[in-house]
């Protein structure tokens, strides 16, 4: 069942209204009553038994996550419980930024389940050895499950959208990531087909025994199909149309026996018909790779970078990699300065050419493993990989010395000459690409601030 967005928000809204409402004063000063202390030791408990998962390890091991966490944990659980009518709208909206969080992390659906299903364990003990009245205990414990379960459903349902969007991307990207080849591939597969069919034309024109006629599907073309271009088109409805006509090819030519092959009216059927399915092939070969040029918007139409949608993806891969090697890199935020000038004293044109020359710039001057993306306008993005921030400074400082040597040329006798500012941030084992985005994006503002022409590298305040 697809929920209206408002719709959701209005029952989610309702629903803790009315359990905030049917819950006894009592039970809500009892869970106000848990000290510091008391909810510290289930977010300890949460610690130890995560930590104990090989896959939550992955996302909750390093340090920095885990000073944090620890109070974010605190923190939320102290809100749940506390939860009233006056701050609900705002709770409401915070376990949805926690939901896309975590789908821009990657943590795993079940394991924030599983967390929180521990939380409540741990909860239930402690509200356990107060000696109290059995009826407020129900009460206490019905508020804290039923808030807690919608907290999390509430995020839940965030991730779920940030998710769905994460995912085409992805799938986008992969498909994106063979673009390289693909008219290469194009052509070397239109041509096995049409070489299958020259030789069954052959084989069948010269009388050639059945079994010396190759299956279709065995051929060269037949078995890139099936190994290679069903997966990489495994979205593209054509998919199942090629594969159907593949065996009903080979079916259909395996009724003809050498006698009939032999009636020259029979052998007209076969050729006739053979011929018309590789023509249908060729068009539905034709058509899945135009699907495929499609994501050509990977790249940036002006300048070839990578778009910046792929962003996300490539850097909760470079992540991943990072914290399972034990290594960094770092995320370098490039802006032209005062581009708007060259624009307004030279044109649109030659903002463009200007754009391009630094693009080039860029490109030829990292490492085939690192990453440009056209950021926005005249911003642009480096990811280096593996790299300290000494060796991304060396980098940064080339590409400003090339910058500043090869100036633009909007006309004859014309020169414009660029400057670029750089923000840089070393990946410092914390999961989320935005955060580092930002760090990036704020040494990028500090080196505007500073003068521009120049970089500085973002460190942590204190
Ligand atoms: N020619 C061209 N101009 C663009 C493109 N995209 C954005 N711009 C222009 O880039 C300019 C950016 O100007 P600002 O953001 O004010 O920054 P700036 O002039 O570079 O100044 P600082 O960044 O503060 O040094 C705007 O004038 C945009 O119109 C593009 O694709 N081509």
């Amino acid at each position: 069942m697809k929920i209206n967005g408002q719709y959701y928000d209005a029952l989610i809204m309702s629903e803790w209204h009315d359990l905030i409402d049917i819950t006894g004063a009592a039970a809500h000063s009892l869970l106000k009553s848990l000290s510091d202390d008391d909810i510290s030791l289930l977010v300890d408990d949460f610690y130890a038994y995560m930590l104990d998962d090989d896959d939550a390890r992955l996302f909750l091991s390093n340090q920095l996550v885990k000073d944090r966490l620890h109070a974010t944990l605190l923190n939320w659980i102290r809100q749940v419980l506390n939860s009233s009518t006056a701050d609900l709208a705002e709770l409401i909206a915070e376990q949805r930024k926690v939901g896309n969080i975590h789908a821009r992390i990657g943590i795993p659906i079940d394991l924030v389940a599983r967390g929180a299903r521990r939380v409540k364990q741990s909860l239930y003990s402690r509200l356990r050895r107060e000696k109290m009245d059995p009826a407020l205990c129900y009460d206490a414990m019905r508020f804290c499950s039923l808030a807690m379960d919608t907290a999390i459903e509430v995020m839940t349902t965030a991730y779920s959208r940030t998710h769905e969007s994460t995912t085409k991307d992805q799938e986008n990207y992969r498909l994106f990531s063979i673009l390289d080849n693909v008219n290469v591939e194009r052509e070397r597969q239109l041509a096995a087909l049409l070489n299958w069919e020259n030789r069954f034309i052959y084989n069948v024109a010269t009388g050639s025994p059945a079994v010396e006629i190759q299956e279709l599907k065995e051929s060269e073309f037949g078995l890139w199909f099936q190994h290679k271009g069903r997966h990489v088109f495994a979205q593209v409805d054509e998919v199942s149309e090629i594969t159907a006509l593949l065996g009903s090819t080979d079916e259909f030519i395996k009724t003809f026996t050498p006698d009939m092959i032999a009636i020259a009216e029979q052998r007209y059927v076969l050729l006739r018909t053979v011929r018309n399915r590789i023509m249908k092939l060729t068009s539905l070969l034709s058509s899945l790779f135009e699907e495929l040029a499609k994501f050509e918007n990977g790249k940036d139409p002006l300048t070839n970078l990578l778009n910046r949608r792929f962003i996300p993806t490539i850097l909760r891969r470079e992540i991943a990699l990072a914290i399972r090697t034990n290594t960094s890199f770092v995320v370098a935020m490039l802006d032209i300065d005062y581009f708007k000038k060259i624009n307004d004293k030279y044109g649109h044109d030659a903002g463009d050419a200007a754009l391009k020359n630094i693009a080039a710039i860029l490109y030829e001057s990292v490492r085939s493993s690192d990453y440009v993306f056209r950021y926005g306008g005249e911003e642009f993005m480096l990811v280096f990989v593996e790299i300290t921030e000494n060796q991304a400074n060396l980098i940064i400082d080339s590409i400003r010395a090339k910058i500043a040597g090869r100036p633009t040329y909007p006309t004859a006798g014309e020169k414009i000459d660029l400057t670029v500012s750089v923000g840089l941030c070393v990946f410092d084992g914390h999961p989320d690409y935005e955060r580092l985005i930002r760090r990036a994006d704020s040494a990028l503002y500090e080196a505007k601030q500073n003068g521009r022409n120049r970089a500085e590298t973002y460190h942590p305040k204190g």
